[in-house]
């Protein structure tokens, strides 16, 4: 099958098995540039879905087609706690390392300002509160300038502040004509009503 170029991933009759519960199932959905929710309630498997958008599980049923050579950034909170000991500062940097081919320099340091993270780059990860661990992954989802960028409901524990950024970020990325950004929550954020979404895939409640 041929891939348009502005398609990122299609999913065709994507599923994903938990034992002998089918979490997902028959999932067919297309990403394109610009914002996609995934919406569900508790437990519907918008974690699950993101894993798999990101590579790292495999589909049970059905299949993932993606571009060529598309970057991802995903932080999955699982792995949080493997970053523990490592100061703020330093993680940025291999993120800079890691995404050195489309790092965004300028987005990086207008969110140093804006989420106000300086303070807290000089300091170990353990020693930073959930919040402000969230922001820092948020700058670095956005300074990355990965073609594909999946958000794990990223409004839990931010300030009103930091909740004016991320619409702020996110209405933006649903303008971008080259890159995808895919935001999973139970709903769609009340600061993004009226926003034009290049998709929705509804995992219910
Ligand atoms: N590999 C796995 N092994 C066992 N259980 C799993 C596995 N993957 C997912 N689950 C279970 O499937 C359910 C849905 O998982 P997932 O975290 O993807 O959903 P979610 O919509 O992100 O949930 P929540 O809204 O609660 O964060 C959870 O109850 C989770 O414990």
């Amino acid at each position: 099958m041929s891939t348009p170029a502005s398609l990122l991933i299609q999913a065709e009759q994507l599923g994903f098995d938990v034992g002998a519960r089918a979490l997902l199932a028959g999932l067919c959905f297309t990403l394109q540039p610009g914002l996609t929710l995934v919406r569900g309630g508790d437990g519907r498997g918008k974690t699950t879905l993101l894993r798999l958008l990101a590579g790292q599980l495999a589909p049970t049923h059905g299949r993932l087609q993606r571009r060529a050579e598309l970057s991802c950034f995903f932080f999955d909170e699982a792995t949080a706690a493997r970053h523990d000991a490592v100061m703020a500062r330093a993680w940025l940097a291999a993120q800079r390392e890691g995404f050195a081919a489309s790092w965004q320099a300028g987005t990086e340091a207008a969110l140093v300002a804006a989420l106000q993270l300086a303070e807290h780059l000089d300091k170990p990860l353990y020693m930073l509160s959930t919040g402000s661990r969230r922001k820092l992954h948020l700058l670095a989802a956005a300074a990355s300038g990965a073609a594909l960028t999946l958000l794990d409901t990223p409004y839990a524990a931010l300030d009103g502040r930091s909740i004016r950024v991320l619409n702020e970020l996110l209405s933006e990325a649903a303008a971008e004509r080259s890159r995808a950004w895919v935001l999973a929550d139970y709903a769609l954020p009340a600061g993004l009503a009226g926003v034009a979404l290049a998709g929705q895939i509804d995992l219910g409640d």
